[in-house]
C-alpha cells in the first residue's frame, strides 16, 4: 500500500466489559470490588495515555457499564453504548459501524482497555507502523493475543478477539506489526503476573492510586 500523504488521524475504539464482571483473571489475588476498581483503573490510565497521543483524533470506548462512561467520559472520551450486548468482536464491530457512520473515512484501531502502562510515543509508532498497511495488529506481550487491531479507509474492522487472536488476525489476513520500543501497548494485564510487568514498566496514576488504595505503593508512569 502506498504511504498515504499526511498520517491518519485515528479514531481508537476501545471496549470495556461492564466492570462487575471484568478482570475475572485476578480473582486469585484480588476480591470484587477491588477488580472492578483496577479494571477502571487501567481503562482511565490506557484512555489518558492514547488521547495524549498526537497521532489520535479521538477516542470511542465501547461500553454498557455506567461508572466506567461517566469517568472516562470526564476524560474526554466518547461513549458509544454496547448496543449488541453480547461480547467483545460485536461490540467492536458495532462500535466501528457508529464512527463510520459518522466518518466514513475513518481510520480505526481497536485497543485493549486494560493497558495501564500505555505511553503516547510508543502508541503513536505502533500507528505509523499501522498506517502502511490496510489492516494490521499487535501481539500482546505474552505472544498469543492482540492489543490493537487497525483498519484504514475503506477497510472492514473484523475483529478476531479472543483466545488465539495472534493467529486468527493473521489468518484473516492483516498485517503484523514488528515495532521496536512498545512494550506498553503490548502489555495487556489479565493475571497478577501481567500486572507485576505492568508495574515494572511504570503503570498511569490511576492504577498506581488503585493499588496504593489495595495493596501498597508502586512506580507511576509520568510519561
Ligand atoms: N464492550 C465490551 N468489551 C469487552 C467485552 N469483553 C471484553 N471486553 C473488553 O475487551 C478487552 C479484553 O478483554 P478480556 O481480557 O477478554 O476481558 P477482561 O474483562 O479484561 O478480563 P477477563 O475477565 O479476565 O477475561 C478489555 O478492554 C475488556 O474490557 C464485552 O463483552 N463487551
Ligand atoms: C481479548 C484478548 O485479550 P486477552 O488476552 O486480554 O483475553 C485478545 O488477546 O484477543
Amino acid at each position: 500500500m502506498e504511504p498515504h500523504a499526511t498520517p491518519p488521524a485515528w479514531t481508537l475504539l476501545m471496549p470495556l466489559k461492564p466492570l462487575a464482571r471484568a478482570k475475572s483473571r485476578l480473582a486469585p489475588t484480588a476480591g470484587a470490588s477491588a477488580r472492578a476498581q483496577l479494571a477502571l483503573a487501567f481503562a482511565q490510565d490506557t484512555v489518558s495515555a492514547a488521547l495524549a497521543c498526537t497521532a489520535v483524533r479521538d477516542v470511542a470506548v465501547v461500553t454498557n457499564d455506567g461508572q466506567a462512561a461517566e469517568a472516562l467520559a470526564a476524560l474526554g472520551a466518547r461513549i458509544v453504548p454496547d448496543a449488541p450486548d453480547a461480547g467483545l468482536n460485536p461490540a467492536l464491530a458495532h462500535g466501528a459501524t457508529a464512527v463510520r457512520g459518522i466518518r466514513p473515512e475513518a481510520a480505526l484501531a481497536a485497543l485493549n482497555a486494560d493497558l495501564p502502562a500505555l505511553r503516547p510515543g510508543e502508541l503513536s509508532r505502533v500507528l505509523e507502523a499501522a498506517a502502511r498497511t490496510p489492516r494490521a495488529f499487535l501481539a500482546d506481550a505474552a505472544g498469543t493475543g492482540t492489543t490493537l487491531l487497525s483498519a484504514m479507509p475503506g477497510q472492514l474492522l473484523a475483529p478476531h478477539f479472543g483466545l488465539r487472536s495472534r493467529a486468527r488476525h493473521a489468518s484473516s489476513g492483516a498485517t503484523e506489526l514488528f515495532v521496536s520500543d512498545a512494550v506498553s501497548v503490548r502489555q495487556d494485564v489479565d493475571t497478577e503476573a501481567d500486572l507485576a510487568a505492568a508495574v515494572a514498566l511504570g503503570v498511569g496514576p490511576h492504577t498506581a492510586e488503585a493499588l496504593c488504595r489495595g495493596t501498597g505503593p508502586s512506580p507511576v508512569n509520568t510519561a
